[in-house]
């Protein structure tokens, strides 16, 4: 949508278009603003759903940027060198329902940081990334771009999904079997709007919504026409969870969807994973993105339950953070806990989910896009009821292909955690054994 589009007797202001500079402040400057990405397939109802949050009267006040992106190789490249000042936000708009709506050209990153230079002007961002196949660069970038996250934080990623098309668009294969672009958006979704309800039956609807769920077991589905939705349901949900920001039940709520079989043309024994050597959690160019496959449908979802709680979620000891780092960087379960005959050994994971408490008594969230992820311990007695927090088991969600041996991935995973975290709490007692025994001898020495 451009902004030549928006109905001009929404602006409230005598200069039609008012620059950046005038635009007023909103909210107070010291917090982070929340960036919600929405991506979606050529007329799946993205701009429908820009419209709608800039004309209705929700009493929120939205920054609405559109953007051009160009391909994702470039997004990658701008990722890094984020400090270039070239990109000009263009024209705002000022609506009368306190929202703002400004288009960006060239240069989305740069963009975001000049937009960030007006921060306290809005209390939240909206992105609409059209014309990006692949959204995960753009996620990454938001979330892993240190000069970007100190001003923004992001909120969740939302994509909209025709009901009518979105089936024939999922099976489409792509030339080179890579994954296609519809494949993508609803892999790497926190929150899907099913649109276009309108135009299908509601036997339909549950079909596709289950096809949905069988990529994506996670992501929170809505049911939508002309992307109408109750806002609440779609912004300011915390879904990338920051320490520092509330849990929220609904951060949870994705878990408890029950697992997924794996879609049409399911192959046993296709290894479709592309591992690799990468030591670190930041994106890469020669990371499981660029993975192919002849069988662009095998996408699934995979729930694995987790222990009770583990020793620790991230140091070099961790047992947890070793497997799902050997998982993400590597596509692989750990070497020594072989696959079954015949079944594949490596994977190629789109999104990683997850849920897990400390022998502490913390709780944390994993989130992961590609070979990206991240713990982020949820602030005690934050949000969620004790109730609500009970009910949470523990597990880790995987999304991607290679997932065709579900029972098999989920007893290779299980029985090397257990083993990981045995070995882990068994250093740890060593540890202090050792200490208490130096105290020991020190308590000796003193009374000697
Ligand atoms: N019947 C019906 N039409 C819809 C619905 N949502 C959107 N449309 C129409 O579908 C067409 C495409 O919607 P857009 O919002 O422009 O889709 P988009 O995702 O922004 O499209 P691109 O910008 O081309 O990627 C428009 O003609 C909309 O009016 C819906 O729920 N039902």
């Amino acid at each position: 949508m451009s902004t030549e589009e928006l109905d001009l007797e929404d602006l409230h202001v005598d200069d039609e278009l008012a620059l950046a500079e005038d635009v007023p402040q909103l909210v107070e400057t010291s917090t982070k603003v929340p960036m919600t990405i929405v991506t979606g397939y050529l007329g799946s109802g993205k701009s429908t759903l820009l419209d709608y949050i800039l004309k209705e009267q929700h009493g929120r006040r939205i920054a609405v940027i559109m953007n051009e992106f160009g391909d994702t190789s470039d997004i990658e490249s701008k990722a890094i060198s984020v400090q270039s000042d070239d990109a000009l936000v263009e024209e705002w708009l000022e609506l009368n329902n306190g929202c703002l709506c400004c288009s960006v050209r060239d240069t989305g990153l740069t963009a975001i940081l000049n937009l960030m230079e007006k921060k306290g002007r809005f209390d939240q961002i909206v992105l609409e990334t059209t014309g990006v196949a692949d959204p995960a660069p753009i996620i990454q970038a938001f979330w892993n771009e240190p000069a970007l996250n100190l001003d923004v934080s992001l909120d969740a990623v939302v994509s909209v999904v025709d009901a009518a098309g979105i089936e024939k668009q999922i099976q489409d294969p792509r030339p080179d079997g890579s994954y296609n672009e519809a494949q993508r958006q609803v892999a790497t979704a926190d929150v899907i709007l099913l649109n276009k309800a309108d135009l299908v039956t509601p036997d339909d609807l549950d079909r596709v919504e289950a096809l949905l769920r069988t990529i994506n077991s996670t992501a929170l589905i809505h049911r939508t026409t002309r992307s109408a939705i109750d806002l609440a349901l779609l912004l300011d949900l915390n879904i990338y969870a920051a320490p520092s920001a509330p849990f929220r039940p609904e951060t949870l709520a994705p878990f408890s969807q029950p697992d997924t079989a794996p879609s049409a043309s399911s192959c046993d024994g296709c290894a479709s994973g592309t591992p690799h050597e990468h030591p670190h959690p930041h994106p890469h160019p020669s990371s499981s993105t660029s993975a192919s496959s002849p069988h662009a449908n095998d996408i699934s979802s995979l729930t694995i339950p987790l222990p009770a709680s583990v020793p620790s979620v991230t140091g070099p000891h961790s047992a947890l953070y070793a497997l799902v780092s050997a998982l993400l960087w590597e596509g692989q379960l750990p070497r020594g806990s072989p696959p079954a005959p015949g079944q594949a050994d490596a994977f190629d994971l789109l999104r990683t989910k997850g849920f897990v408490r400390t022998d502490d008594g913390h709780e944390w969230v994993l989130q992961g896009v590609r070979d990206i992820f991240d713990f982020a311990r949820v602030p005690a007695g934050a949000g969620a009821t004790e109730a609500d927090a009970r009910e949470v088991e523990p597990k880790l969600v995987l999304i991607g292909r290679g997932l065709t041996d579900k029972e098999g991935v989920r007893r290779r995973f299980v029985e090397a955690l257990e083993e990981g975290v045995r070995r882990e709490r068994e250093a740890l007692g060593a540890v202090e054994e050792g200490e208490s025994e130096e105290e020991e001898d020190e308590d000796a020495e003193m009374e000697g």
